[in-house]
């Protein structure tokens, strides 16, 4: 198998990254850039999909470029990508009618309001697995069709296609201009049956999409088309959701092993298995990667909406820091005084509180907190959004966790993961490679390659460090009880 390799593209909220994986599963090189956020308004959050197809192209290319790997020693190329954020574009000219509408935007939060008082709520749960938020695709698609010009009747014409980041990926890259998306993404459209398998009829309706718009609907392992480089095409083999690929990465295409991913955003997802169940307690149901000639698992998902994207808001809108590693070492350097928190509610609350109204604040400042203290909050409103999360699957699941497997770009901060096992009580495994969606994303292309099989997976991933908790029971529970109160008082504001 010597000189085989797999390419994941990894298409992020604040980043698009090509990267080389040997057959162990190693990085052998990866390039990646910055992808522009626009803020047209409050709640609004666009990207151009132009850049990201040349970023993704740039960085594809540059793996090439600047190795000495030729295309034919690539086996397939694995595409996982930022969820739900929606692009329509027009099938003639192949541009986009209009920007990315990004996964954060929520801008139709007052016809999800509308939705939710129709009483769309439990037909909506039972049947996709989701709570009517702005998060999802449909609404933002349907926010598209009513408001860019000319765009509902060519939509109606069968002139207009819309897709997830996957799909828009997929239609750019192959030579054949397929139009398809995995499992994975369609269910975070609130657009597709997730016990039926296919697009609902009666949500199509509701939200007038022609389903002529829709992509067709694959396993995440399978056949997605041909990439051509330097002359030679490579396969596509694998897609899936950032979410789920990380699901896969760290193992989890069994029931009953969860992880954490800390992005933009946090995500905690839970394998349970072939029966879809719809939840209550604010957390999702979504589909996990799919594998030709498997049953379809599910997965109990928990969406925290900023995670390290309140780092970025420390550095960007505040400046009181320069780069995100700086964080761990200002939080190290203070000691534990009075408890500050920061409630990142930048773009609503989501799992468990689903709270579009929220927005964010600082409590328990004193005379003695300066920007130490908010940094330090700030980093820890990431472990505390995850004990929600995971105090709402206890309660729906009755799962206990023995650990919580960890990754995503803020996994790199020792002091956060720490905090994450102490505000827990549970240990937090970090793997050596944190750059496990990516992985996941290869491991699908991998296995419909035939260069690994699913039992090769598990023994190619390595632990790094276990943090375990050490926090005493009494300061935990002080901690989380001002958290939630913090959490509260910020959503009666
Ligand atoms: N050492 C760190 N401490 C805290 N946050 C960090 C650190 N390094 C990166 N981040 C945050 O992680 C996020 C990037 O992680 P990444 O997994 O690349 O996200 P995405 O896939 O959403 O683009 C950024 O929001 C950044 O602020
Ligand atoms: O960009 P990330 O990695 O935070 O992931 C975004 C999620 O897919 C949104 O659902």
């Amino acid at each position: 198998m010597d000189g085989d390799y797999i390419i994941a593209l990894d298409q992020g909220t604040t980043s698009t990254r090509s990267i080389l994986f040997d057959t162990e599963g190693n990085i052998v090189k990866i390039f990646q850039k910055e992808l522009t956020q626009y803020y047209p308004r409050t709640g609004w959050v666009e990207h151009d999909p132009m850049e990201i197809i040349k970023h993704q192209k740039e960085t594809l290319q540059r793996l090439f470029d600047e190795t000495n790997i030729q295309p034919n020693q690539v086996k397939a190329i694995g595409i996982t990508n930022q969820r739900e954020t929606t692009v329509v574009w027009d099938k003639v000219t192949g541009k986009p009618i209009y920007n990315a509408i990004v996964w954060l935007d929520n801008r139709s939060k007052a016809f999800c309001e509308q939705l939710k008082t129709e009483g769309f709520e439990d037909y909506v749960r039972e049947n996709t697995g989701l709570v009517i938020d702005a998060y999802f695709s449909a609404t933002k698609l349907h926010w598209i069709l009513n408001n860019v010009p000319g765009a509902k009747e060519k939509a109606e014409a069968g002139e207009l296609l819309f897709g997830t980041i996957d799909s828009w990926l997929i239609y750019n890259l192959t030579t054949e201009k397929n139009h398809l998306t995995d499992h994975t993404n369609a269910s975070r459209t609130m657009l597709y049956n997730c016990k039926k398998l296919q697009w609902d009829e009666m949500l199509l309706k509701q939200f007038n999409i022609p389903k002529t718009m829709l992509p067709s609907v694959q396993t995440s392992s399978s056949f997605f088309g041909d990439v051509l480089i330097n002359g030679t095409t490579i396969p596509i083999y694998g897609v899936a959701g950032d979410q789920q690929a990380a699901l896969f990465g760290q193992g989890g295409f069994k029931s009953g092993i969860a992880k954490n991913t800390y992005g933009t955003g946090c995500f905690m997802l839970l394998n349970t298995g072939d029966k879809f169940v719809s939840l209550k307690n604010g957390l999702l149901t979504t589909i996990a990667c799919s594998l030709p000639d498997q049953n379809i698992h599910y997965a109990v998902e928990g969406s925290i909406f900023i995670g390290g994207a309140c780092i970025q808001w420390l550095r960007d809108k505040l400046n009181i820091i320069k780069e995100a590693q700086e964080t761990e070492t200002i939080c190290n350097s203070i000691p534990p005084l009075e408890d500050v928190y920061v409630v990142p509610a930048f773009a609503g609350l989501g799992a468990p509180y689903w709270d579009a109204k929220a927005k964010g604040a600082i409590y328990g400042l004193t005379l003695d907190s300066g920007k130490a203290e908010i940094i330090k909050a700030t980093v820890e409103a990431l472990a505390y959004q995850t004990k929600d999360v995971l105090w709402a699957m206890q309660e729906e699941e009755g799962i206990k966790l023995k650990k919580l497997q960890v990754d995503g770009g803020a996994s790199a901060n020792g002091y956060l993961m720490q905090f994450q096992a102490d505000i827990l009580n549970v240990p937090v495994e970090k793997p050596k490679m944190i750059e496990v969606t990516a992985l996941g994303a290869a491991f699908l292309a991998g296995i419909k390659a035939g260069i690994w099989r699913i039992e090769d997976i598990s023994k190619l991933k390595m632990t790094e460090t276990i943090y375990s908790p050490k926090m005493s029971t009494e300061t935990r529970d002080k901690k989380y009880a001002g958290w939630k109160k913090a959490v509260e008082r910020t959503r009666e504001i």
